[in-house]
């Protein structure tokens, strides 16, 4: 039993080393309370679906650990588990079922008698709007349907907790606000954990907000300071370092798809972050390439707020993790 039993999730230092070598995810402390929505943003590999694997069991921890409700979660937690409905980011699904026996069948694995299963299914079915397909085999289905069908199954046995891995990849922009409506729905019951590169949509659902980077976490807080034009898009960063390097730098930042613009004049590079992305992500990304390029940070300015000294001091000393922990001290 861990000390806050009252918390949906609750991680202690939890860390995964994937074959000795790669750090997937380390580090990380997260408390969520029942009835939270919770975005899970980062860029590919930052380690998200571990971390989500982690809380379901379904990865033995290399270091630290996870509790669901204060009880410990892992691999052999099965009851555990059943209390939570999860919507991978790429479903395998037996292709040769119906949809009605998919459903019947995660039910059954949730440990759902019969009696209950029934109603219930015929209502999921209805509710994703997959009755006239449902007596199809599943291989029949288009990318959309599965991912209603998907859906579906995390809901079928009325999980407490539900982990949605990218829910809207596949749905056009109707079953999109479908998806929505029923998160904002399921808010008042449930805990939700989605995750999701589209920061427009996080923040019409969700309460809160982390962000990983390389499997740090480096954000965990309101969702309308991530992105969207509430938020400052420039940032301006004054570098020191060799005029070669800093162009070529400049110009690997200025080919990322989430950044408009990115100048660069006399060690000072101005970078434009398009409105509809996760700020946090982004910056982190820009922190990395100029850590990698080993060029120092003078001076960080976010939306005109200023890091002060001591902070840069920290980012010079320590490199990439010190350049995001600088970043992370200018937003909070
Ligand atoms: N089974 C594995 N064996 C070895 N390395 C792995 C394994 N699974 C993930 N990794 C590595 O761990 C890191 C984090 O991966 P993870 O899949 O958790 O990231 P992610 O944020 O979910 O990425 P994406 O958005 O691309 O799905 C990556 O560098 C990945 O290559």
């Amino acid at each position: 039993m861990s000390d806050s039993p009252s918390m949906a999730i609750l991680t202690e230092s939890l860390t995964k080393i994937y074959h000795g070598t790669r750090i997937a995810l380390s580090c990380v402390d997260l408390q969520v309370e029942p009835g939270t929505v919770l975005g899970i943003l980062g860029p590919n590999g930052a380690g998200k679906t571990t971390l989500v694997r982690l809380l379901m069991g379904l990865h033995v921890a290399t270091a630290g650990r996870v509790y669901l409700f204060g009880e410990r979660m892992g691999p052999n937690a099965a009851a555990l588990r059943r209390r939570i409905g999860y919507v991978p980011a790429q479903p395998n699904f037996p292709q040769s079922m119906t949809a009605v026996d998919y459903l019947d069948f995660v039910g059954r694995l949730g440990g759902m008698p019969r009696k209950t299963r029934r109603p219930a299914l015929a209502k999921l079915i209805r509710a994703v709007d997959l009755q006239n397909l449902s007596g199809q085999p599943i291989s029949r289905l288009s990318t959309g349907l599965l991912a209603r069908l998907s859906l579906a199954a995390s809901l079928i046995n009325d999980p407490e907790i539900l982990v949605w891995d990218e829910p809207s990849m596949g749905l056009d922009p109707d079953a999109r606000r479908t998806m929505l409506e029923l998160i904002t729905n399921l808010a008042s019951s449930k805990t939700l954990l989605l995750c999701s590169h589209h920061v427009s949509e996080l923040k019409q659902v969700c309460d809160r907000a982390i962000v990983l980077h390389e499997g740090n976490l480096i954000y965990d807080g309101d969702v309308e300071s991530l992105g969207g034009s509430a938020n400052p898009s420039l940032v301006e960063i004054a570098l020191v370092g060799d005029r070669k390097t800093m162009t070529a730098a400049a110009k690997m930042i200025d080919e990322f798809d989430e950044i408009t613009r990115c100048k660069f004049a006399k060690g000072r590079m101005s970078i434009e972050i398009r409105p509809d992305v996760s700020y946090a992500n982004v910056l982190a990304h820009v922190l990395s390439v100029l850590s990698d390029h080993q060029l120092e940070l003078a001076e960080l300015q976010v939306g005109g707020q200023q890091a002060d000294g001591s902070l840069l001091e920290l980012a010079m000393e320590e490199g990439s993790r010190g350049l995001t922990r600088a970043y992370q001290s200018v937003v909070d």
